[in-house]
């Protein structure tokens, strides 16, 4: 379905992961007349989004109508006063998103009742339409509230759909907050390169780009991962000396999955 079918979307918190969806959302067809965002601390990105498109904007979901999708991506800590917040404007045609790490279906039907709700790990990359999204709805989720989600998320990236909500811990960990990994690889590739002897300047530039010039690369290519990291690496060169380093049974792997456990851990202690 297309993003101009829905009829309204309250956004109840647009800061980093509302405001990267709802930039993209507006970008690819939602009318901005569908929109209202919720938001008591507005930054200036989301306020310039909102004086340009004309949104309409409040503070408190108070006195609004129940829309066809409302969207929650406030943090998980605030959401057991949002949740009491939201409950009035709740209608039993709503469809229910929740982008919050940790919160179950089970806190959200809880508070909201049981019409159709769908959690969905989003991530930041959605601000520039590469965004990866998975999604799990509870019981009265039928094909047709999955098809309006969906269409949201496709707007924004890729999207997967899973049935196990004990997997949503390990996606967040996967693609939530794998970003932020990444990010992490550019700095410290930066500050080995300064340690290499490069100027400060020289090797941010050399890091960003060969981080986004890769993943640009994994993105067009049909081709695997290891199959795109062997096209870089010649027989006893210099990014086989690197890699021996990278690849040691005490190196990357472990300590990725190590901080992949974390995270997910982090997501299931979040639940509460
Ligand atoms: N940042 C990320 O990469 C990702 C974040 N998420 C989830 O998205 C949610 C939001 O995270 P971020 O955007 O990073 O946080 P953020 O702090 O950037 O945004 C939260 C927004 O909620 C607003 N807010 C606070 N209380 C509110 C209330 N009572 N009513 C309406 N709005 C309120 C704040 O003013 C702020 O603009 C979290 O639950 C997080 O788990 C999920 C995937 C990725
Ligand atoms: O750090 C967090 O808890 C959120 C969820 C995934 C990315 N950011």
């Amino acid at each position: 379905m297309a993003l101009s079918a829905i009829s309204s979307l309250v956004l109840v918190g647009a800061g980093k992961m509302g405001g990267a969806m709802l930039a993209g959302w507006l970008d690819r067809g939602l009318p901005a007349a569908a929109v209202t965002l919720v938001d008591p601390a507005l930054g200036p990105e989301m306020a310039d989004l909102v004086a340009r498109h004309g949104l309409a904007h409040a503070t408190t979901v108070e006195g609004l109508a129940a829309p066809a999708v409302l969207v929650l991506a406030v943090k998980p800590q605030m959401m057991a006063g949002v949740l009491a917040a939201v409950a009035p404007v709740v209608g039993p045609e709503t469809v229910v998103v929740s982008v919050a790490a940790g919160t179950t279906l089970a806190t959200l039907g809880g508070a909201l009742g049981d019409g159709p709700i769908v959690r969905v790990m989003p991530n930041t990359p959605a601000q520039v339409g590469q965004g990866m999204s998975v999604g799990v709805g509870n019981a009265a989720v039928g094909p047709e509230q999955r098809a309006v989600v969906d269409a949201l998320m496709r707007a924004v990236g890729a999207t997967a759909w899973i049935d196990d909500e004990g997997l949503m811990d390990a996606v967040t960990a996967v693609s939530g907050s794998g970003p932020a990994y990444v990010f992490l690889l550019a700095e410290v590739l930066a500050a080995a390169g300064r340690a290499a002897g490069l100027p400060a300047d020289l090797a941010a530039l050399l890091a960003r780009q060969t981080v986004s010039g890769a993943g640009a690369l994994l993105a067009a290519s049909e081709l695997d991962p290891a199959t795109l990291r062997r096209n870089v690496t010649s027989p006893a060169g210099t990014t086989a000396a690197a890699l021996a380093v990278l690849m040691a049974d005490d190196a990357l792997q472990p300590l990725m999955t190590a901080a992949v456990a974390a995270a997910a851990k982090r997501g299931r202690e979040l639940a509460g």
